[in-house]
């Protein structure tokens, strides 16, 4: 029915301020309020619907997505919104654009590795939109491996130029966002070689295509990369393929604040460490971070909402069937994802404090928390990519046979947010670069430093101040036991950011108690899960771990009349969520119905096809039927 809050009366079962908890969710009243202006405008404007979006066929889904981030861009300038109102207009419009990287990589890495007189020249161009950037590293032969790019950029002394080539098909670069079809720019990733000698990857600003017909430069080759997973998804975005045939680029478009290269052609190296090349990989990689409970949180709302909704099995006396979000089961696969929603926020606004401070240090020429800023964004963007990746399809295993309809939102928000588990650094390479940071440490703890910040934990288990570890004997052998030492660093940090999120003054009735549920929920479902670990290592007793167990099946209890309002918090509109079975009002089953009608394949009774492919096969068995 139409106008019923089919979900009213979980909705009255909530202990806690839910208004409240939204402005916990969301940072700060103002967040909240900047939030629910702008998803609003998004939502009730036509021209960003997307309920169509995973039945277009790529060439109309692809000019509709450019359709919308010129409208969006648009309305940004009527409007006189923000940067903050901007970015978050682009996030409620939720469709990936070449965009993302524009405002993303591109920019940021101008940003952080171009002088001030780079900056001048560039940033205002590319913020006007005059021109349109992507970020050029990964080739076809190499994408974890950052120092084995093959793309050259050599230094002409004559010409006061670099000549940027790709030198073999393996060079050709491949994968980056936006490069296909759109942008103008790239900033390029490129071996510089100057007299004969390498000295490395470096940035480089080329432009790529005419500011006049939009056709590529001289020497440049330049295309989409084809058809990615899944329906609509990530298909709204242009991947490219990229080759330089000898493209010349003036000295000055080496992006040089970490070094530079003189008029004469010497390589200069600045005072700061050349990991800086890879700012802008550490910037994306926090962002990723502060996505990853937005993604959870969408699936979670859907799963709860639907979980009320949805019945089976348990009628007494022809009363109405058990609620599947009562089931135990379903509540030990779905509250623990719930939790984690709740810590990666937390985690997400702790990484973006740590990343404001080393920015501040690195200008003040301390470069001191760079390797341990390095760990976190790479190890906390490896385990929230992973959970949020399986929690969507764990999410959509919960809602049974209706959450692998397209319908539910549930299988394209797999399919667009499951390569972030590979982009921006594969998940178990960026695993081993914490185990590396990990084993580091262990080895100066053995020389007598104290590890601080996320590390101090390290300083106080005893047997480690015994260890003497050289980082690299055994490494390779025992790395799959690593990465598991490098998640469940990652875990503590997260577990002990939702603490510390706990030890503030939260105002709202019941809002902390319910905070506290979750906090608890994350980590007993942790150490259930680990408990075979903790049980071979005795940091924990069989009597402990059972104990355990029935404190978290406890809180599952306390939580559950709650759920509903604690998804509610996430404050999703029912445009942004796209889904029906995670509709605000639970009025599924006639919108599921409705639905299905409105599928192409229903415009006819009879379908395309039948004449030719059909029919013939009736026919046949009339006939054999008539032997
Ligand atoms: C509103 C904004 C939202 C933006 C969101 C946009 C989303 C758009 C969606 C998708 C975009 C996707 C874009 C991309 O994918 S871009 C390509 C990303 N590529 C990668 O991530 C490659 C992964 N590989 C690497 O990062 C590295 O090469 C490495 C694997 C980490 C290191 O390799 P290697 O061992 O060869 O190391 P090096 O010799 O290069 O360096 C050794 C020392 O440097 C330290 N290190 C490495 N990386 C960093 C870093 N980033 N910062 C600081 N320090 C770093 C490393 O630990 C070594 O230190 P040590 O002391 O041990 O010597
Ligand atoms: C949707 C999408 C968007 C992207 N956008 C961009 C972009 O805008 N710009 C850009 O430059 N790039 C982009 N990329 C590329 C992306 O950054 C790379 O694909 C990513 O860094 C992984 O590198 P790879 O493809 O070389 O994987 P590989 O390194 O080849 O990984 C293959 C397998 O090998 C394993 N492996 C690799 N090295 C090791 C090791 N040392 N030890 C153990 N195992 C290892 C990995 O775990 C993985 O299982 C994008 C990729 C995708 C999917």
């Amino acid at each position: 029915m139409e106008g019923v809050d089919h979900l009213a009366d979980e909705r009255k079962k909530a202990e806690f301020n839910v208004e409240a908890m939204k402005i916990v969710w969301a940072g700060s009243q103002h967040n909240l309020e900047v939030s629910n202006r702008i998803s609003k405008l998004v939502a009730d404007d036509p021209a960003f619907r997307k309920d169509d979006r995973t039945m277009l066929p790529r060439k109309e889904l692809f000019k509709n997505t450019l359709r919308k981030a010129a409208y969006a861009w648009k309305r940004i300038n009527e409007l006189r919104l923000s940067e903050e109102e901007a970015s978050k207009l682009r996030f409620y419009v939720d469709e990936t654009a070449y965009t993302d990287l524009h405002w993303g990589m591109f920019i940021p890495a101008i940003k952080g590795q171009g002088t001030d007189e780079q900056q001048r020249k560039w940033l205002p161009l590319a913020y006007k939109m005059q021109i349109i950037g992507c970020y050029a590293q990964t080739e076809l032969g190499h994408g974890s491996n950052v120092q084995g790019l093959e793309t050259t950029a050599t230094f002409d002394p004559h010409t006061d130029e670099f000549v940027i080539h790709s030198p073999t098909l393996t060079s050709s670069k491949w994968w980056p966002g936006g490069l296909g079809k759109v942008s103008t720019h790239a900033v390029t990733y490129a071996r510089l070689i100057i007299d004969g000698k390498d000295h490395g990857v470096h940035g480089f600003i080329v432009q790529l295509r005419s500011l006049e017909d939009h056709r590529p430069l001289p020497g440049i080759t330049v295309g989409d990369i084809g058809m990615k997973f899944g329906n609509g998804a990530y298909n709204t975005m242009d991947n490219g393929v990229l080759r330089f045939d000898h493209v010349r680029i003036p000295r000055n478009q080496m992006l040089m604040k970490v070094s530079q290269v003189t008029r004469e052609g010497k390589y200069k190296q600045s005072d700061v460490p050349r990991q800086l090349v890879y700012g802008t990989m550490v910037y994306v990689r926090q962002r990723i971070v502060a996505d990853a409970s937005c993604y959870l949180s969408r699936a979670v709302c859907i799963a709860t909402r639907y979980s009320a909704v949805r019945r089976q099995f348990g009628s007494q006396n022809g009363g109405p069937e058990t609620q599947v979000i009562d089931y135990k089961t379903q509540q030990s696969r779905l509250f623990p994802l719930l939790a984690s929603a709740y810590a990666f926020r937390f985690v997400g606004e702790w990484l973006e404090w740590l990343y404001t401070d080393v920015m501040q240090r690195l200008q003040a020429n301390d470069f001191s928390t760079l390797p341990e800023a390095h760990a976190c964004t790479a190890g906390l963007k490896s385990l929230t990519t992973s959970v949020t990746a399986d929690g969507i399809e764990e999410c959509r295993k919960l809602c049974g046979g209706h959450g692998y309809l397209c319908t539910s939102g549930l299988p394209e928000l797999f399919a667009v947010y499951v390569p972030a588990c590979t982009y921006e650094g594969d998940n178990i390479v960026l695993l081993l670069q914490v185990a590396r940071f990990l084993m580091k440490t262990v080895s100066q703890i053995g020389t007598g430093k104290q590890p601080v910040g996320t590390i101090a934990y390290m300083g106080r288990i005893e047997h480690l101040m015994q260890c003497r570890c050289n980082v690299q004997r055994g490494f390779a052998e025992l790395s799959a036991d690593l990465v598991e030492a490098a998640v469940a660093h990652c875990q503590l940090i997260v577990v002990s950011k939702f603490i510390e999120k706990l030890q503030q003054d939260i105002p709202g009735e019941g809002v902390k108690q319910q905070l506290e549920a979750l906090c608890g929920i994350y980590y007993l479902s942790l150490l259930h899960k680990h408990q075979g670990d903790f049980l071979a290592t005795s940091y924990l007793t069989p009597k402990q771990s059972a104990l355990a167990n029935d404190q978290l099946r406890a809180l599952y209890s306390k939580v559950r009349p709650n759920a509903i309002a604690l998804v509610d918090a996430f404050n999703y509109s029912d445009h942004f969520l796209s889904s029906i079975l995670g509709r605000y009002d639970g009025n599924v089953y006639p919108k599921l119905y409705e639905a299905a009608w409105k599928d192409p394949l229903n415009e006819s009774v009879v379908p395309d096809g039948y004449h030719e492919y059909v029919r013939p096969l009736l026919k046949q068995q009339l006939h054999t039927a008539r032997l």
